[in-house]
């Protein structure tokens, strides 16, 4: 690969660099001492709370830099990086393009300021989508108040809907609900409880037999291993129907134990950031084996960012990015790029007329071979 064709993820490198700057003063600053008297699990929940203002300041200087084409970004602080964009935005595609007509469902665990929903109805505003996205009641209430505030947010989201007045916003301000575009707000530990436990939590519009996208952007890694299989277990069981097709995108760092990896968990860690899954599924095979446990067993794949990037991008894509900026230091860059993983699974509706649609949409999405040493089965 040339240096010339490796897009800037400057904004990650600050963070992982040995001795390098700590990204996020941001936070530092905002955990006043007002906070000190909360208890040590409400303080770790704002950690993870803020850590979506660091996705969304990636997004924006990605955005800002021209790798990618999302004016909606601009009202959250936001940002993403364009492989990480681009790999996912291509497996959401390719099921969205199968049976085009046919109504889907995406729910965004931990979705954050995220703005992949405006894109994509901005592209195609009949898309037959049911969205939803699920975060902590003080995110989805500051995602909400910019989405009032900003009028090109409301009417993107009115396009979709064939009455305006569908689009409903809590009194509380921090839920908002349509038939197409939905923010809940909701720990999502509360799905992580008692299976057998009678009661679920309320979330308007979600359909338990279209098929359904589930999507985690680093969001299941700050919960325990436990927490995050259970909620895994209640969505795909009992708030979708077990005969419904289901998926899940992961997208989230691996491989740990390596120097790179040690210095990437030191320096989040002096942050107070614990990525706490990520011991237990640190490779691509373990990703690819926790997807099969949970049940999506119709299918895996799995890839690093630095995979995505020479694979998945079309060369004139990358001519284009190239053009953009060039980055430094390509060891570097690529260190960091195998660091993250994609990762994707499904399972076929039984007797469904959907039945295969992920086994169809995702057939010639190519996986990257599993690290030496692991199992290649
Ligand atoms: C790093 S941000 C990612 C945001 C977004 N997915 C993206 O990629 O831009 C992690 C998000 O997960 C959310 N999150 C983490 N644990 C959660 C929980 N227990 N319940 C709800 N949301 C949670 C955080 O509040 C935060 O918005």
């Amino acid at each position: 690969m040339s240096a010339q064709q490796i897009p800037n993820l400057n904004t990650l490198k600050g963070a992982l660099r040995p001795g390098g700057r700590v990204r996020g003063g941001r936070l530092r600053d905002q955990t006043t001492s007002h906070e000190a008297g909360e208890d040590g699990e409400a303080r770790k929940d704002k950690v993870v709370q803020q850590t979506d203002g660091d996705a969304s300041m990636s997004r924006m200087s990605a955005v800002d830099l021209g790798y990618l084409e999302d004016p909606f970004a601009r009202p959250f602080i936001q940002v993403g990086t364009y492989v990480r964009s681009s790999a996912i935005d291509l497996l959401i595609g390719k099921f969205l393009a199968t049976d085009a007509n046919k109504p889907k469902q995406i729910i965004s665990l931990g979705a954050g300021s995220d703005t992949r929903f405006f894109r994509l109805v901005s592209q195609s505003p009949s898309l037959p989508i049911v969205y939803h996205e699920l975060d902590f009641p003080i995110n989805t209430a500051q995602k909400v108040a910019a989405i009032r505030r900003t009028p090109r947010l409301l009417s993107t989201i009115q396009s979709s809907l064939s009455q305006p007045e569908d689009l409903k916003i809590s009194s509380s301000g921090d839920s908002l609900t349509s038939p197409t575009y939905n923010i809940h707000p909701l720990d999502l530990r509360v799905l992580a409880g008692d299976q057998s436990a009678p009661k679920l939590p309320e979330l308007p519009n979600l359909s338990s037999s279209i098929p359904t996208l589930l999507l985690s952007e680093c969001c299941l890694i700050y919960l325990s291993p436990t927490h995050a299989d259970n909620i895994l277990q209640t969505l795909t069981q009992r708030i979708i129907a077990p005969s419904t097709p289901v998926s899940l995108i992961l997208y989230e760092p691996i491989r740990p134990h390596d120097s790179f990896g040690k210095v990437m968990i030191a320096n989040l860690a002096a942050r107070g950031i614990h990525l706490q899954t990520l011991q237990k599924y640190s490779s691509l095979f373990r990703q690819k084996t926790r997807l099969k446990n949970a049940g999506f067993v119709g299918g895996q794949g799995a890839a690093d960012i630095d995979f995505c990037w020479e694979r998945w991008i079309p060369d004139d894509e990358k001519e284009r990015v190239a053009g953009l900026e060039m980055l430094d230091e390509v060891e570097e860059w690529r260190l960091l790029a195998q660091h993250y993983c994609v990762a994707w699974g499904w399972r076929n509706g039984e007797g469904s007329q959907d039945e295969d649609v992920f086994s169809r949409a995702w057939a010639g999405m190519e996986s990257q071979r599993n690290d030496e040493g692991e199992d290649d089965g």
